[in-house]
């Protein structure tokens, strides 16, 4: 049988496990697809560096028009990320008639309109399953799974890096710079790990997640980022002792047809099923209307769990192409987004705040949440142990976000109010 000429574009942490997985799993991915499927040619920066696989050295190249122009190639496996270079690539090679099989949420979230169009216009298949939350099939359930429902929110943990260092720094106390660097060393990190701290990595992911679950056009300036690089150990033992796990949260909603995206450090109840997520591992909680509550749960990074999801997309690819349907899927009829105002979004927020310790205090801002309409759950007063000043820690009912804002600029104007130190979203 004619083998299936896979050329892979990178050969890195997700590009060394393709060739583990292609290898390893070699007769039953044969059996699958009824070809045999071969990685015909690798491109790297530098093709004298060691590597931690054997791989022929005949195959690397560091040009990629090795690749791209070779017309035994019948897929291309991109896994050296990149945006620029990346997508005039990709462009290149569909205009060649080549599949296209990616794990590059940075290509997808920016460019993915155009490239799946000039994708359908070719006839080729483009899938980025790896793209979002690494080893989970999120994508695939998402487009497949809930095809039949109504999705109204995804909530998810779907950056691998940022929940390494937030877990080290909850359970062992660790310092957040000696984690980053940890998680870089496993393979998580991006080459630029400011993405992943600074939350753009994640908000990627939702962008992907919420255009293909609200099937709408949400693009990556609608959604509102901040990542953990701010987040002190002070807030974690806060947030542990009233019984709240800090997560880096991607959160998506939909209220009838208005759409809103956020990325943010949120605390987390313990009782909620996201707050036990660790290390790692990333997990996307889908609300559909008819299905009601569901959960996906794995590895979100690293080798063999983001090959994993390459490696189904490039088996799906071939299938096609025995079937004679690549490019043929349904043109995903995106709707015009509306988004949400700051009026229309409501959540529990936490804040802590150093105020000055004297009579009246505590009755002043709590009068300033009144005035805006903010509800208040609880509310609790304490010695700061390490300055003269008072802490107050302060948990709303659900509050809309204008709201809140105006609360906070109430605060920062009240001369007792010293500093507010933390305001968190709250779930659960
Ligand atoms: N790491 C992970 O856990 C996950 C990563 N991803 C995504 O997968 C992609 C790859 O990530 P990862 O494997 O971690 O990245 P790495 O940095 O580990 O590997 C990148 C590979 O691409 C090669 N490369 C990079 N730029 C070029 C270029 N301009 N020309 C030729 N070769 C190039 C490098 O060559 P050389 O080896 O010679 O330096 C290297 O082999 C990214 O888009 C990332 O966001 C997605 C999910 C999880
Ligand atoms: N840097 C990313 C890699 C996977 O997408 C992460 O940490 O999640």
């Amino acid at each position: 049988m004619k083998p299936i000429k896979v050329g892979l574009l990178g050969l890195g942490t997700v590009g060394t496990g393709v060739v583990r997985l292609v290898e390893g799993h070699q007769s039953d991915l044969e059996s699958q697809v009824g070809s045999p499927i071969v990685i015909e040619k690798v491109l790297v920066q530098n093709v004298s560096k060691a590597r931690s696989i054997s791989i022929d050295s005949s195959k690397l190249t560091e040009d990629v028009w090795d690749i791209i122009h070779n017309p035994e190639i019948d897929v291309i496996v991109e896994v050296m990320g990149g945006i620029d270079l990346t997508r005039n690539y990709i462009l290149e090679a569909i205009s060649r008639g080549k599949h296209i099989v990616t794990a590059n949420k940075d290509l997808m979230a920016l460019h993915g309109p155009e490239i799946l169009s000039k994708a359908q216009e070719h006839g080729c298949d483009v899938m980025y399953e790896a793209s979002v939350a690494g080893g989970i099939p999120i994508i695939r359930t998402l487009v497949e799974g809930f095809s039949s429902d109504r999705i109204t929110k995804i909530m998810g943990i779907v950056n691998g890096t940022t929940n390494y260092i937030l877990t080290k720094m909850s359970q062992e106390g660790a310092d957040y710079s000696d984690v980053l660097k940890e998680a870089q060393d496993l393979g998580y990190a991006e080459s630029d790990p400011t993405s992943d701290v600074e939350g753009l990595d994640a908000a990627r992911k939702m962008t992907i997640l919420a255009t293909l679950g609200f099937r709408a056009n949400v693009a990556l300036e609608d959604v509102d980022v901040k990542g953990i690089s701010s987040i002190s150990r002070e807030d974690i033992l806060y947030a542990k002792r009233l019984g709240y796990e800090v997560k880096l949260l991607g959160i998506a909603e939909r209220q009838d047809d208005y759409i809103s995206v956020t990325v943010q450090p949120t605390m987390v109840k313990h009782t909620h099923p996201i707050a036990s997520v660790n290390g790692v591992f990333n997990a996307v909680y889908v609300y559909g209307e008819a299905v009601g509550e569901t959960m996906f749960y794995g590895a979100g990074a690293g080798e063999l769990p983001t090959a994993t999801s390459v490696v189904a997309d490039l088996v799906a690819v071939v299938k096609n192409l025995k079937l004679g349907v690549n490019g043929k899927q349904e043109k995903l009829a995106y709707k015009e987004k509306k988004l949400k105002t700051d009026e229309q979004i409501a959540s529990k927020y936490f804040l802590l705040l150093h105020v000055a310790d004297r009579a009246g205090v505590l009755a002043r801002i709590t009068q300033a949440f009144a005035e805006f309409e903010v509800s208040l759950e609880s509310v609790l007063q304490q010695p700061n142990e390490n300055n003269p000043e008072a802490e107050i820690i302060i948990i709303t009912h659900d509050a809309n976000k204008a709201a809140v804002k105006k609360v906070l600029g109430a605060l920062e104007n009240m001369e007792v109010v010293r500093v507010i130190k933390s305001v968190y979203r709250v779930e659960g």
